[in-house]
């Protein structure tokens, strides 16, 4: 496995050979874009989980609930504006984002169980 984004040996990859070489240029200079595309959400989705870990902890301190509902709707219902005005398909940025955040709430579940969890000179 390798960071690598596709070499120039592997141009086309399954369709070199079969199509014109402007066609391969294209492809292969719209691959490198998605390559630094995919690798951005990488890092995006880094950071935005570094942050809600962070909240999982000041929830797990202070005895919050791992879920807040009313926050989850607000920013779908932000991010479907956000994606129609950027003519992406609404119904899937929610879906995107439903599917991170239930990834958010299961952390913060464990991060509330281990909290609740009587430390090992407490279980006397
Ligand atoms: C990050 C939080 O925890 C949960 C995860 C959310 C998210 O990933 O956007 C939003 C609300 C919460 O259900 C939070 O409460 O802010």
């Amino acid at each position: 496995m390798s960071s690598t984004p596709d070499t120039p040996d592997a141009r086309g990859g399954d369709v070199a050979g079969r199509v014109d070489p402007e066609v391969l240029d294209e492809l292969v200079a719209m691959r490198a874009s998605i390559d630094n595309i995919d690798a951005t959400l990488v890092y995006l989705l880094a950071e935005r989980f570094k942050a809600t870990q962070r909240v999982g902890v000041l929830k797990a301190t202070h005895d919050l609930p791992p879920a807040d509902p009313a926050r989850e709707r607000r920013q779908i219902e932000r991010l479907k504006r956000l994606a129609e005005d950027a003519q992406l398909d609404p119904d899937f940025a929610e879906k995107f984002l439903n599917f991170i955040i239930d990834e958010v709430i299961r952390h913060h579940q464990a991060l509330s169980a281990s909290s609740a969890e009587p430390a090992a000179d407490d279980a006397r």
